[in-house]
C-alpha cells in the first residue's frame, strides 16, 4: 500500500462544481480509496468555478473553445490549492501548463452519443426540417453531413438545463454523451445510442483523467495505481491525432480509438462546420506506437484536406 502523501491534511481533489464533474471526483476518490484502503476523510473535495461555468449566454466558440472548463483548476493545481484534478478529458487542450502532467486515466465508459428526445426515437425518424439543439461543433457538423435540411440551434448549459429546454419545445432532439448520462444516473433519457459508424465521437469522450504537478512524486505513485493502461492508450492515439490538427478549435474533429488485443486501430474525421464535406481515414498498429499512429492518420487528413479547409468560418 503506498503511502498518502501528506497524514497531516486529505488529498484535495479539484473539481468543477457540475452534477456531472462532482461524479467523476467521487469515482476517482473512491477508486482511491478503494486501491490504498482508505476512508473518505483521506479526501477533500475542493470544488472550482471556471469561465465556461460562469458564462452560459454565449456560445463556447464566441468564448475560445477548450481549456474554458480547466484553467482555474490547472492555477489551483499550480498554485497548491488542490493536489489532483479530475476533468472530462474530452474538455482537456492537448497541451498541458508547464508543470503538469496528465497521465492518469480511469477506465472509460461508453464512448458513444446519446439521441435524445422526448418524441423521436433516432436521428433517421427526425421530420423534415426539424431543430435540433447542439452546440457541439462536431455533432452539428456530422448531423448536417447527414441531415442538410435540419435546423441547428445552440443548446448551452448542464445536462438538467438542456433536458429542460427540450421539455419546453425549444428543440425536438440532442445529443449528450452516453457517458456523461451514465454517470449521472440518466441513460434512460437516451432514446438511442449512436455507433461510431454513425457519429464518430469526439477524442477521449467518455474518459476521466487525473491531472498532478510534475514534481510531485508521491501524488504520481498514489495515481500510478489508479491509471487504467487500456484507456491510457487510447487516449494516447486520439490525442496526438487532435494535437496534430487542432490549431484551428473552429474545425470539427472526431477520433476513436480501439484496441484488439496488442493492436490499436484509429479512426479519424475532420469536417466543415456545415457539414459540406467530411475527411475520414482510419490506421491500425501497435498499441505502444498510439502517438505515431494518431500523428500518422492527422497528416493524412490534412494532406488530403482542401487549401481553405482550416480557415475560420
Ligand atoms: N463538453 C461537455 C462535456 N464534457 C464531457 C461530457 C460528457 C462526459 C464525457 O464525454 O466524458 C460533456 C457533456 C456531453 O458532451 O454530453
Amino acid at each position: 500500500m503506498t503511502k498518502m502523501p501528506d497524514h497531516t491534511r486529505p488529498l484535495r481533489i479539484g473539481t468543477r462544481g457540475s452534477a456531472l464533474a462532482l461524479a467523476q471526483a467521487h469515482e476517482t476518490r473512491d477508486r482511491l480509496m478503494v486501491a490504498h484502503g482508505l476512508a473518505q476523510d483521506a479526501f477533500e473535495i475542493v470544488v472550482i468555478k471556471t469561465t465556461g461555468d460562469r458564462i452560459q449566454d454565449r456560445s463556447l466558440k464566441e468564448l475560445g473553445g477548450k481549456g474554458l472548463f480547466t484553467r482555474e483548476i490547472e492555477d489551483a493545481l499550480l498554485g497548491r490549492e488542490i493536489d489532483i484534478a479530475v476533468h472530462s478529458m474530452k474538455d482537456m487542450p492537448t497541451i498541458q501548463p508547464e508543470g503538469l502532467v496528465l497521465d492518469c486515466f480511469l477506465p472509460r465508459e461508453d464512448v458513444r452519443d446519446a439521441f435524445v428526445s422526448p418524441h423521436v426515437n433516432a436521428i433517421s425518424e427526425l421530420p423534415q426540417g426539424a431543430v435540433v439543439g447542439s452546440s457541439s461543433l462536431r455533432r452539428r457538423a456530422q448531423l448536417l453531413a447527414r441531415r442538410p435540411d435540419l435546423q441547428l440551434v445552440e443548446f448551452r448549459g448542464n445536462v438538467q438545463t438542456r433536458l429542460k429546454k427540450l421539455d419546453d419545445g425549444v428543440a425536438v432532439a440532442t445529443f449528450l454523451a452516453m457517458a456523461g448520462l451514465t454517470r449521472l444516473g440518466l441513460a434512460h433519457v437516451a432514446k438511442s445510442a449512436i455507433g461510431p459508424d454513425e457519429m464518430l465521437p469526439a477524442v477521449a469522450q467518455g474518459c476521466i483523467g487525473v491531472e498532478r504537478r510534475l514534481d510531485d512524486a508521491d501524488v504520481a505513485r498514489l495515481l500510478a495505481t489508479i491509471n487504467h493502461t487500456p484507456s491510457y492508450l487510447r487516449i494516447q492515439a486520439e490525442r496526438a491525432f487532435l494535437a496534430r490538427l487542432d490549431g484551428s478549435c473552429q474545425t470539427p474533429i472526431a477520433g476513436l480509438a480501439e484496441l484488439d488485443g496488442d493492436r490499436l486501430r484509429l479512426r479519424g474525421e475532420i469536417l466543415r462546420p456545415d457539414g459540406s464535406e467530411v475527411i475520414a481515414g482510419e490506421r491500425e498498429g501497435l498499441a505502444s506506437d498510439g502517438a505515431a499512429i494518431g500523428t500518422d492518420l492527422a497528416n493524412e487528413l490534412r494532406g488530403r484536406a482542401p487549401a481553405d479547409f482550416f480557415e475560420q468560418h
